[in-house]
């Protein structure tokens, strides 16, 4: 990663001027994938992918179509080979074992399910077990997801969401130690996407089984996961907890692809300050830098009932304003400057807000502690 991909601000802009920033090296998890590449053809898929799943987590690869999230999936089930590095399990390399060595369920966004097969059979298929004991354990599957009863459907009776928990029931039948979800959600209508989604994580929780699960979808993974690896281009640009990528992110890419990001483009003043329009942030740039992007979210900026000139308020337009939901999301632009927009997220239920018009003029203000600093040109 190069220098200028990360963020400044405090310490941290200190630490990079001095010449790189001090991270310790993380202990190495359960499930360690290690220099991980591949390429089709021409193009290279991953590119040098290094990560640590600890035993227990739930870890999303999160990432915008094509980086690469279901050809590493893929690679840690054994279905697709990598041209370079390792992937160990419990300290065992089992990158070289096929798939069926491999100690793992697995759950695609299209269910996959036999259809002349029932329910019970679909669910028993990998289990080697004598007739009684087979019987049992399907219908103690079928329990924890909630079907039984419907030992003797077909797939095709059943909606999405049954046959996607029909699936789950599949992929967990052998009590495997890592389970892997490949968009399990995304085939899903909204509502029954969201309940499936807690009932996941809930049931995921209770076995302490170690999860993997793609999805480009950011609302998803920062609700789901306990880590969340952000991928652009077959790299890693993150790991973190939901709310380190979500309020801490380290790139720009980072910043836009998890939420809404605001992006001001401040300089020094005669003062040393970092300036936009007439918004002082009161914060030094990184030495040397006299231009940078200050990044806030849209809930970080405030609309104030009054005007004080100076500091980190400043005078806005509103351009626009749309409901959604449970906050109005205003678009504003500086009146010092208007070619410098703002998102704003206001809460909907708050009094006030629901008289923001386009056209009125509103002061606001960013906490200067809310903002970072990414160098411009960074990626
Ligand atoms: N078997 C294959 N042969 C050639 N190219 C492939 C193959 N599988 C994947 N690719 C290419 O590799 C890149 C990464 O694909 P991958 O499916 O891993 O991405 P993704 O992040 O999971 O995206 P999506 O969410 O769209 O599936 C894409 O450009 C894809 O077209």
């Amino acid at each position: 990663m190069k220098q200028s991909d990360f963020p400044l601000s405090g310490q941290e802009a200190a630490g990079v001027a001095r010449g790189g920033m001090q991270v310790s090296a993380p202990a190495p998890g359960w499930l360690r994938i290690e220099g991980v590449n591949k390429r089709f053809g021409a193009a290279t898929v991953l590119d040098e992918i290094t990560l640590d799943v600890r035993q227990g987590e739930f870890l999303c690869l999160l990432g915008p179509s094509g980086c690469g999230k279901t050809t590493l999936l893929r690679i840690i089930a054994g279905l697709e080979k990598q041209d370079g590095g390792v992937v160990l399990m419990g300290g065992r390399n089992i990158g070289v074992l096929p798939p069926a060595q491999r100690d793992y369920g697995i759950v695609f966004q299209s269910y996959a399910l036999f259809p002349n097969l029932t329910v019970a059979e679909n669910v028993a298929y990998a289990l080697r077990l004598p007739r009684k004991e087979k019987a049992k354990r399907v219908a103690q599957l079928l329990e924890m997801v909630e079907l039984d009863g419907k030992q003797e459907c077909y797939p095709a009776q059943l909606s999405g969401g049954q046959q996607q928990r029909i699936a789950l029931a599949r992929a967990l039948a052998t009590s495997p130690s890592l389970l892997l979800l490949d968009e399990p959600l995304s085939a899903l209508d909204a509502k029954v996407r969201e309940n499936l989604r807690q009932e996941l994580r809930a049931l995921q929780r209770k076995l302490g089984i170690t999860a993997i699960m793609v999805t480009h979808d950011q609302e998803e993974a920062l609700a789901i996961a306990d880590t969340i690896a952000v991928m652009a281009k077959g790299r890693i640009e993150q790991v973190g907890t939901p709310e380190q990528v979500y309020g801490s992110p380290r790139t720009r890419f980072v910043a836009d692809f998890v939420g809404s990001a605001n992006w001001l483009p401040v300089r020094l003043n005669e003062a040393g300050l970092a300036t936009v329009g007439d918004i002082s942030f009161g914060h030094d740039l990184p030495a040397g830098a006299r231009t940078a992007l200050a990044f806030c979210r849209p809930e970080d900026v405030r609309v104030e009932p009054h005007w004080t000139a100076g500091g980190s308020m400043t005078m806005t337009i509103v351009d626009r304003v749309d409901f959604l939901g449970g906050v109005r999301r205003g678009m504003l632009s500086l009146c010092a400057d208007r070619s410098v927009q703002l998102i704003v997220d206001v809460p909907a239920s708050e009094p006030g807000y629901d008289s923001l018009q386009p056209g009125q003029r509103v002061p606001v203000s960013i906490p200067p502690h809310r903002v970072r600093f990414f160098m411009e040109g960074a990626a």
